[in-house]
């Protein structure tokens, strides 16, 4: 049966097969298109995983357009470089909020890794601040994800922008009947709890052959496609950063686990600060945290596991070190 798990061997792509039967296996996965510098981002997540002691490793599901350079990259800080072919979208002539964002239907291939019964999915603009394997705990045949924010220029095509509805602050301007129904909770798709599944892949490639693209690309997919067993999950686990200015009464910076730099000029590996909202101390020191971990030589893997980095055999790299709380940054407001 396609969905039974296979014995464990590593075959000769470096897969890892899972053993038969109920085994638990884990992992974190991002995904990395393109020759540029997202890979930095991949890196740094890779070095943050680690440093909140992860028991799991990190898989990296990579396009055919990634070099070989940042494939070893990955390889030497320890994590499990997958390649997978892109998938797109039918053919139409939808704008995308980002030109880039037809690319990111192909996170759709990582359901096919059905070598692990949870996955926690993670983008490569996002850090890790406190660990968060907890999450892998949570009760089976969801989907978890926390709700994004409609309030940025990027979501201007929208009703909710046009009124000024945005889910995070539902009682700020009512949803108005004569719009018809409240529109479903709506999750960012930078970070999610998923189980891989080859029924529910197959599922997702045959629907999206039928669905016409939309502005946001996967997320809008992802959203219509699980709807019925979206579950939201705390704001902690995936900070978008517009909430910092948008719903600052929302956000409580010491207590956020997880920051996605997903504000327009919040990649840190880029980052100038022009952009608007990018001069705000809180941006600053968030954008400070993450080269804090990205520079830091004694995260990388051969530092941690000096053994097992000689001999290159991939093991899932977990540093067990207490995981230094996310020190108080200047307030959010
Ligand atoms: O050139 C690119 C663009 C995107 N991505 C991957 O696709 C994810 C989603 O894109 P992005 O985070 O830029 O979208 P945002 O969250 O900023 O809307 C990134 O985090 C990367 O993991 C990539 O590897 N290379
Ligand atoms: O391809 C569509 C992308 O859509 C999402 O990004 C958006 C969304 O979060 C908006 O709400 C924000 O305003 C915007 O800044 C941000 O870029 C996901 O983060 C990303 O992983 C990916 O799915
Ligand atoms: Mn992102």
């Amino acid at each position: 049966m396609a969905s039974q798990i296979m014995n464990t061997t590593v075959n000769n792509t470096g897969r890892r097969l899972a053993k038969a039967g109920s085994i638990q296996s884990r992992a974190y996965v991002t995904f990395l298109a393109g020759n540029g510098d997202y890979v930095k981002g991949v890196v740094g997540l890779a070095k943050g995983l680690r440093r909140v002691g992860t028991a799991y490793p990190l898989v990296v599901a990579v396009l055919p357009d990634v070099p070989a350079e940042h494939r070893r990259l990955l390889v030497e800080q320890g994590c499990i470089v997958r390649e997978i072919e892109p998938v797109y979208p039918p053919e139409n002539q939808t704008n995308f909020a980002m030109a880039y964002y037809v690319i990111n239907y192909s996170k759709l291939r990582i359901w096919e890794f059905v070598e692990y019964s949870k996955m926690i999915y993670l983008d490569g603009d996002i850090q890790v601040y406190e660990n968060i394997d907890h999450l892998f705990d949570l009760p089976d045949k969801h989907f978890y994800a926390v709700m994004d924010c409609f309030c940025e220029k990027t979501w201007s095509h929208t009703p909710q922008y046009k009124i000024g509805y945005c889910q995070q602050c539902q009682d700020k301007v009512k949803w108005p009947k004569q719009l018809g129904p409240k529109p479903p909770l709506y999750f960012n798709a930078g970070m999610f709890v998923f189980e891989p599944s080859l029924p529910t892949y197959h599922d997702l490639l045959s629907t999206l052959k039928i669905t016409p693209p939309t502005p946001f690309a996967e997320q809008d997919f992802l959203n219509m496609f699980f709807k019925d067993i979206y579950k939201p999950i705390p704001n902690v686990y995936n900070l978008v950063l517009a909430m910092l200015w948008r719903h600052p009464e929302n956000v409580k910076l010491n207590k956020v686990k997880v920051v996605h730099y997903c504000a327009a000029g919040s990649k840190p590996w880029r980052y100038t600060g022009e952009e608007q909202n990018m001069d705000r101390e809180d941006i600053k020191f968030l954008v400070r945290k993450w080269w804090d971990v990205y520079n830091d030589e004694s995260l990388d893997y051969k530092a941690t596991n000096p053994a097992e980095a000689k001999d290159k055999r991939l093991k899932p790299g977990a540093l067990v070190k207490a995981s230094a709380k996310f020190v108080t940054a200047p307030s959010a407001a």
